[in-house]
């Protein structure tokens, strides 16, 4: 069974440790526990078989939330973002044992009444994105990244989502993440992909839902202990 106790965090692992420092230089106060009566401590897994999530969700924390990582596929559900979001972390939690951290994200298109593209991107590339659209005045799309946050196996996940507007346009930038050529947001020339990063980061959908994350780990000051009994 997972515990989440308020005012302490524990954190393992190289990367945590070096966060860790970063966080003392704020002038932020964390204490670690491992001993009697704690088996196993960990920090938060954020668990997704996507490097480029990762990597944008690293970039993002940096030192603010402590977290290791995890690449599992976890299996593509289907329904309500928020429902399959949830899911995901319930599963994630029961594998991993422990706290977890996963997020689920969707394009959606105004024009089709808000219908996610969850599967259609693999299918039909990014020239259907745009045919999809053809018989349509209406380009405005959203995109939507939920995280949510499993405290243990057996938790009820807690929810944060983030959404960014913006319109859907003939692919133009790199190919390496998605549905990022296809996506301007509302007050760039640019499309995600052809935007660097760091500005990516800023504005997007992931970025305003981890804002929301940081902000409730900055309130909750977790401790997070695993006994193994779950
Ligand atoms: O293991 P998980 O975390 O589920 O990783 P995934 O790649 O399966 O990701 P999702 O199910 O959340 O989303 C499905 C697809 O949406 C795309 N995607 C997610 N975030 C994106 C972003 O910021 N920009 C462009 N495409 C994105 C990407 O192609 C994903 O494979
Ligand atoms: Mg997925």
């Amino acid at each position: 069974m997972s515990l989440l106790l308020p005012l302490v965090e524990i954190d393992f692992g190289t990367e945590v440790e070096q966060h860790r420092k970063e966080d003392r230089g704020n002038g932020r106060r964390r204490r670690s526990i491992c001993g009697a009566g704690v088996a196993k401590a960990k920090a938060v897994t954020f668990v997704t078989g996507n490097a480029k999530k990762l990597e944008e969700v690293r970039a993002i924390l940096g030192a603010s939330v402590p977290f290791q990582s995890l690449k599992l596929d976890l299996p593509e559900l289907q329904g309500e973002p928020e429902d399959i979001s949830k899911e995901k972390a319930r599963m994630a939690a029961s594998q991993v044992n422990g706290p977890v951290l996963v997020e689920d994200t969707c394009l959606c298109f105004n024009a089709l009444k808000r219908l996610t593209r969850k599967w259609f991107l693999e299918k039909i590339g990014h020239e259907g994105l745009n045919n999809l659209l053809k018989a349509y005045e209406d380009k405005s799309a959203y995109a939507m990244c939920i995280f949510s946050l499993a405290l243990g196996p057996g938790e009820e996940p807690i929810t944060f989502v983030g959404k960014t507007w913006g319109k859907i346009v003939p692919a133009r930038g790199p190919t390496d993440f998605g549905w990022d050529p296809v996506f301007q947001p509302d007050g760039f020339e640019q499309t995600y992909a052809e935007m660097p990063k760091s500005v990516k980061n800023q504005i997007s959908h992931r970025g305003r839902a981890l804002a929301l994350v940081k902000e409730h780990f900055a309130s909750a000051n977790y401790t997070i202990h695993n006994d193994g009994s779950a």
